[in-house]
């Protein structure tokens, strides 16, 4: 983990009210997926690549007509003012401030317009991309797709991992449930069958299917990305129905205990994939040779999610730019040591399997 990230989470610990912290931190069951994610990237190892000729990096990154500064981007996570106070509105100026693209998040507490009003403040040409899980009722989604485009969002993140919510120990030990007084989910306020000038629940449904997403893709413009695909044929079925892109991801272990580390999944969704759209990764990711082992293996860029929560609540908008940027030079550095200009030249015959002997292919 980059030093830096370890003393904003340290700082973080500290500061946060106890239970908070472990809503942020924690993992569904044992946290065997949560602990696998990291370790996944420490079975890893980089094979650089010498006299390259590599002067003069530029780090960014295309992604679904947006450009990303650097292949690091801000995945979504909720509730960002039990974080600090200005929450979403500080993490919003933070990703501005480092040029890449913001997932805010349906369980966002501050309302997507303003949190694009506060990137846009930063940067015109801010990338906010709006994340939702697809809601039963049909008039809902569109409510909240309407609210995102209007916002000036550039892109949907649909997030297919949450049939049911994940049992989160933690949580159930602490009794936490809901936010305290004074904080809501501002997004799902005034939405069709909801307590007027109040806020709905978010729904999650194991019932949801393709016809679904055919159904949202039927409603918007916006490009669709999936997030929390694991199993390549799931991966071959969204691009075959016109999906944008793919996040790989498990949640950041907060719903399957057993699912597979993205980073392990990530090479059969590429190959699924065949180049044909774009694959991100989250879950897991803490230092920039991290960074360097998902785009080696074919993932155009990564999300990162609880270090942006550490650095936060650590330091708030100062917080996550110091961890944006602790990304950026650490990714910058490792890129250089491998012999790269640009991330696409990081190849997938640089990443070997620690212990494992063999050669290089
Ligand atoms: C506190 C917290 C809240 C999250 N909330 C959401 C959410 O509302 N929607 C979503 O799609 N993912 C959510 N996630 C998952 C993240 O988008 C992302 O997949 C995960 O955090 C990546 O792993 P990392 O924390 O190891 O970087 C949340 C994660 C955390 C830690
Ligand atoms: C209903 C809020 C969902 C938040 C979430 O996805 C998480 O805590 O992982």
């Amino acid at each position: 983990m980059i030093p830096v990230l370890e003393r904003l989470e340290r700082r973080a610990r500290e500061t946060l009210d106890p239970v908070h912290y472990d809503y942020f931190a924690g993992g569904a069951g044992r946290e065997v997926a949560l602990a696998g994610n990291e370790a996944a990237f420490r079975s890893l190892a980089l094979l650089p690549r010498v006299l390259r000729g590599a002067e003069s990096r530029d780090l960014s990154v295309p992604l679904l007509g947006d450009r990303a500064s650097m292949p690091v981007l801000v995945a979504p996570t909720a509730f960002h003012r039990l974080a600090c106070p200005e929450g979403e509105l500080a993490t919003a100026r933070a990703a501005a401030a480092a040029g890449t693209v913001l997932m805010t998040g349906m369980a966002s507490t501050v309302e997507v317009s303003a949190v694009t009003g506060a990137a846009r403040a930063v940067r015109a040409d801010a990338a906010v991309w709006f994340q939702l899980y697809l809601q039963p009722e049909p008039e809902v989604v569109t409510a909240l797709v309407r609210r995102a485009e209007r916002a000036g969002c550039t892109a949907l993140v649909v997030t297919v991992d949450s049939p049911v919510f994940g049992r989160r120990r933690r949580d159930e030990r602490n009794g936490f449930r809901d936010l305290p007084p004074g904080l809501a989910a501002e997004n799902m306020r005034d939405l069709p069958g909801g307590p007027p000038g109040g806020t709905r629940d978010i729904a999650m449904s194991p019932a949801l299917s393709w016809d679904d997403l055919r159904r949202l893709r039927a409603r918007t413009r916006l490009p669709v990305l999936l997030k929390g695909v694991l199993h390549p044929e799931d991966a071959r079925s969204a691009v075959a129905e016109g999906v944008d892109g793919l996040l790989v991801s498990n949640h950041g272990g907060r719903q399957l205990d057993a699912a597979a580390a993205p980073i392990e999944a990530l090479p059969g969704i590429v190959a699924a994939v065949g180049g044909r759209v774009p694959v991100l990764l989250d879950g897991g990711v803490r230092s920039g040779s991290d960074v360097a082992v998902a785009l080696a293996l074919g993932a155009r860029a990564v999300a990162v999610g609880r270090p942006v929560v550490w650095g936060l609540a650590a330091d708030g908008e100062a917080g996550v730019r110091s961890v944006l940027e602790a990304f950026r030079e650490d990714f910058d550095h490792v890129l250089a040591l491998c012999g790269g200009r640009v991330p696409a030249d990081l190849a997938a015959d640089q990443v070997v399997r620690r212990g494992a002997w063999g050669v290089a292919r």
